[in-house]
Order: structure tokens, then C-alpha cells, then sequence
């Protein structure tokens, strides 16, 4: 996973076979000490919600990072309580996997499931009509596959996700995209002081600075972004999500295709 993650939107390529990729758990939120229990709790509180919606016998899609962690979490306390049964999980990364696996959730994959019944995964930024960003942990790849392939992708969140996709400038440019205004970087200046980011397939991230914010229609750029030769996948999840589950200081939210629910 990412040590950092810019507000930036992320793509993968592939990376030269020699490199390997390191699995490691989700980083740390980017808040001070004080803030970081209250805003764990909110991610805790969204993911315990959406574990709600978890039935028996289900086919379930699991996430990646420290908000989906809570959520692998419940349901593996829930499936010990005997609460749950029959239940079998395909994790969208490595960390998944293992925190599927540590939590005692039997795991099994596309091949002998092609269709999810529900997938419960954290995002990085979310827009009002429910598309997001993911990707800043390195996930990216596998969870457009697992949660496109889900009756049902449930978003869980805390407040500070909720943002327009704004972009950021750049500057260490690398590949230029200059038809839709971005510049692209898997390294700074010095590369030589920077391991490039290496994703569980073996991919590198590059981010992606949009100097003037995302102009546009999202799913032209989508189109453009993958045409782009090289590109195996990017961070944009676009009418993938059914709802999203915003934890807030003053209550948890629902967003969905008819809205904004309160007091869920
Ligand atoms: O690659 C990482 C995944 O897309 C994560 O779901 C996303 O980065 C959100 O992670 P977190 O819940 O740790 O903020």
C-alpha cells in the first residue's frame, strides 16, 4: 500500500517484470494523533452499517484498506458469533486477503464465482452521483473487477471523502497526456530517492495531475485514459457504486440512487 496518498487520480501500467510488489497493510491516515481515533471510529461506523446489509450464503466482495478492514473485521467476529454462515469472500488485493483470511473468512474467487452478491469497499474521493475514486492504496485493478462484477458495491466512508474529483497540480512530469489536460508521474525529480509504487499485479501507479481540475465528461475521459497504450486500468469507478454510507460526527448518511437518506 502507498505510504502517502496525494489527491491525485490514479492509473496503472505495467512495470518491468524484475520489480516485485510489497504487501503491506493500509497506511496510515494523514491526521494528527488527536483526530485519528475519532475519524477510525466514523470508518468503523460506516463499515458496521454496511455489514448490516451481509446475509447468510452470500458471495462477497472484500475491500481494501483501513476502512474496509473494519468491515472484514465485523464479519469475521459476526461468522464466529455464528450470526453468519455459508458465507465465502473474494478479496480485491493481497492485504485483503490475508486480513480475510486472519479474520476467519473462507475466501474463494471469480473463476468459481463470477457473480458478487454484495461488496463493501472503501473510496478515496466520492462525487455526488456516486463515482469515485480508488486506488490510492494500489487496489485498484482488482476491485473494479470484483465490484464490477457485484449485484451490489456498498461505499463506506468518513466525511472527508466527499469531494469533487479537484485534481492537483504537478510537476514531475513524466508522460504527458495533453488531451485531457494531465500530466502523469510514477516518480519525483530525484527517482533515484523513490521507489516507484508497484501494485499486487505487478503494475506501476502513476498519478495523474489534472492542472485545472477534472473538466469534462467522466466517461470520455475514462475512454481516453484507457486508450492510452499501456494503461491496464484507472482509479475512476463510474456507476459502479449502489450506495454509499457516509459516517459523519453527527449521524451516518445513505446516498443512493434515489438520494440522500438520513439517520440510517
Ligand atoms: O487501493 C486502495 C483502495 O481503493 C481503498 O479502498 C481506498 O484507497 C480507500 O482506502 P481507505 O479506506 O484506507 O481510505
Amino acid at each position: 500500500m502507498n505510504a502517502a496518498y496525494p489527491r491525485t487520480l490514479d492509473m496503472a501500467i505495467p512495470s518491468p517484470p524484475l520489480l516485485h510488489a510489497a504487501v503491506a497493510p493500509p497506511p496510515p491516515p494523514m491526521i494528527s494523533a488527536a483526530d485519528a481515533l475519532s475519524q477510525d471510529e466514523l470508518k468503523r461506523i460506516a463499515a458496521h452499517r454496511a455489514v448490516e446489509q451481509v446475509e447468510s450464503g452470500m458471495v462477497l466482495g472484500l475491500g481494501t484498506g483501513s476502512t474496509a478492514a473494519h468491515a472484514l473485521d465485523r464479519i469475521g467476529d459476526l461468522l464466529r458469533g455464528g450470526a453468519l454462515r455459508d458465507v465465502v469472500g473474494i478479496p480485491t488485493s493481497e492485504w485483503a486477503a490475508a486480513r480475510a483470511a486472519a479474520a476467519g473468512i473462507p475466501l474463494t474467487n471469480l473463476n468459481v464465482h463470477p457473480v458478487v452478491d454484495l461488496s463493501i469497499d472503501g473510496a478515496d474521493e466520492v462525487d455526488p452521483f456516486l463515482n469515485l475514486v480508488k486506488g490510492r492504496g494500489g487496489s485498484l485493478l482488482r476491485e473494479k473487477m470484483v465490484e464490477g462484477a457485484s449485484r451490489r458495491f456498498v461505499v463506506i466512508v468518513d466525511d472527508s471523502k466527499l469531494n469533487l474529483f479537484d485534481g492537483t497540480p504537478g510537476f514531475n512530469l513524466k508522460l504527458r497526456t495533453a488531451s485531457i489536460n494531465a500530466k502523469a508521474s510514477a516518480f519525483t525529480e530525484k527517482e533515484s530517492e523513490i521507489e516507484p509504487f508497484v501494485t499486487d499485479n505487478k503494475n506501476y501507479i502513476v498519478d495523474l495531475f489534472f492542472e485545472n481540475g477534472i473538466i469534462g465528461d467522466l466517461n470520455s475521459i475514462s475512454d481516453e485514459i484507457l486508450r492510452i497504450t499501456g494503461v491496464v486500468e484507472h482509479g475512476m469507478f463510474l456507476g459502479l457504486a449502489t450506495s454509499v454510507i457516509v459516517a459523519r460526527k453527527d449521524g451516518v448518511v445513505m446516498m443512493d440512487n434515489k438520494g440522500i437518506s438520513n439517520g440510517i
